[in-house]
């Protein structure tokens, strides 16, 4: 899979692109910074829009949110229910030592470099607060597009595909990591079609002073991870599968929808592009424990040859092995029908419309 770390020279081009304003920004100071307005909450902190003053190039830059330990028994209970909340992951308040660590850490990221991998401009500590500046995706993450689409067309998840498994190959090749935290709202698309990956697990440090709490109402985690096994890049391959599910039919997909329920849905808006009406799919939403305990012990979800190719459903079947030797490894996925029928167009036209399309994007 060397081969396929390679690149075509658009994505050279834009890559050095992307090298010629990051050594234009140089050193990133607190100051330079300026909010324009809040892009989501990322794992672990609020991802905010910003301008960087000397040179006007637009950011994202993310807080990682500490909170104090020297609690008293009220912190704790804000500490608790802010723990509880959706998508949020609370980081433990951490000594300085180990904060300059996992700044020390994060500047791996600056030889993260992979047209599939958001851009890195650099990190610093500034009001106790550890702050990421990334590469701004001018399309967001695709769980905000699924809240815009009823779901998303299998050929732009074809595409997705190709961008995630490179992507996990790269840092896999390249950096022996895994990613540890694939989901749509950590893959992120552009007006120009990109799709890359944000979030993954670079600095231990920073995993290790993060609560593994289960936060949120969902969970991407595999059974393997949920019960406290040993786990791996395989687990990130049932995360790859779960978000496919999901986008596929357009919502969370445990517990299953029935049969009927995927045929109403494909029904009502056959081509999925009408906007997802309030209290859409308003399904039993699990307790996360309870989901948790449908993710371990019962059939994991499949998309039914009614609506999807045989080879994606294929695909989301070696995928969604809830044992790790039945589930298909990175190699095998990278050889696959389904990953093949798309790994040949490289410049993502088809991609860059649909998202124009979508975030009213002009160009
Ligand atoms: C909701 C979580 O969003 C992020 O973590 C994130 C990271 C980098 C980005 N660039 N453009 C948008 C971004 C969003």
């Amino acid at each position: 899979e060397f081969k396929q770390l390679d690149c075509t020279d658009k994505q050279k081009d834009r890559m050095e692109e992307f090298f010629n304003s990051k050594r234009a920004i140089g050193e990133l100071k607190h100051d330079d910074l300026v909010n324009i307005c809040e892009l989501g909450q990322g794992n672990g902190g609020i991802v905010w829009k910003v301008r960087h003053k000397p040179t006007d190039k637009i950011m994202a830059r993310k807080y990682c949110s500490f909170i104090n330990t020297d609690y008293n028994w009220c912190n704790w209970c804000h500490w608790f229910w802010n723990s509880l909340s959706p998508g949020k992951s609370i980081y433990l308040e951490v000594k300085p030592a180990v904060k300059n660590q996992i700044v020390r850490e994060l500047k791996v990221l600056h030889q993260c470099n992979s047209p599939y991998i958001v851009g890195f401009y650099g990190t610093f500590a500034a009001e106790g607060q550890i702050n990421i500046c990334m590469e701004y995706m001018d399309g967001g993450s695709l769980d905000l597009i699924l809240k815009k689409v009823m779901r998303i067309p299998e050929h732009i998840l074809g595409k997705i595909t190709v961008a995630v498994l490179r992507g996990l190959s790269y840092l896999r090749e390249r950096h022996r990591i895994m990613h540890r935290d694939i989901k749509p709202s950590n893959i992120l698309v552009n007006h120009q079609g990109e799709i890359k990956l944000c979030d993954f697990g670079v600095s231990a440090q920073l995993i290790d002073s993060t609560l593994q709490t289960f936060i949120g109402t969902r969970s991407y985690m595999s059974p393997e991870r949920l019960e406290g096994a040993n786990y791996g890049i395989m687990s990130d391959i049932w995360s790859l599968g779960l978000s496919l599910v999901e986008m596929a039919l357009g919502r969370y997909p445990i517990p299953p929808p029935s049969t009927k329920d995927i045929d109403d849905l494909f029904k009502q808006d056959p081509n999925g592009n009408q906007p997802r009406p309030e209290g859409f799919g308003c399904y039993k939403v699990l307790a996360i424990f309870e989901l948790m305990e449908w993710i371990v012990n019962e059939a994991p979800p499949s998309l039914s040859q009614t609506h999807f190719s045989p080879e994606f459903c294929d695909f989301i079947d070696r995928c969604l092995k809830k044992s790790t030797t039945e589930r298909a490894d990175l190699n095998t996925l990278l050889h696959h029908p389904f990953y093949k029928r798309y790994e040949s167009e490289s410049d993502n036209q088809d991609v860059a419309s649909w998202i124009r399309q979508i975030c009213k994007i002009d160009q």
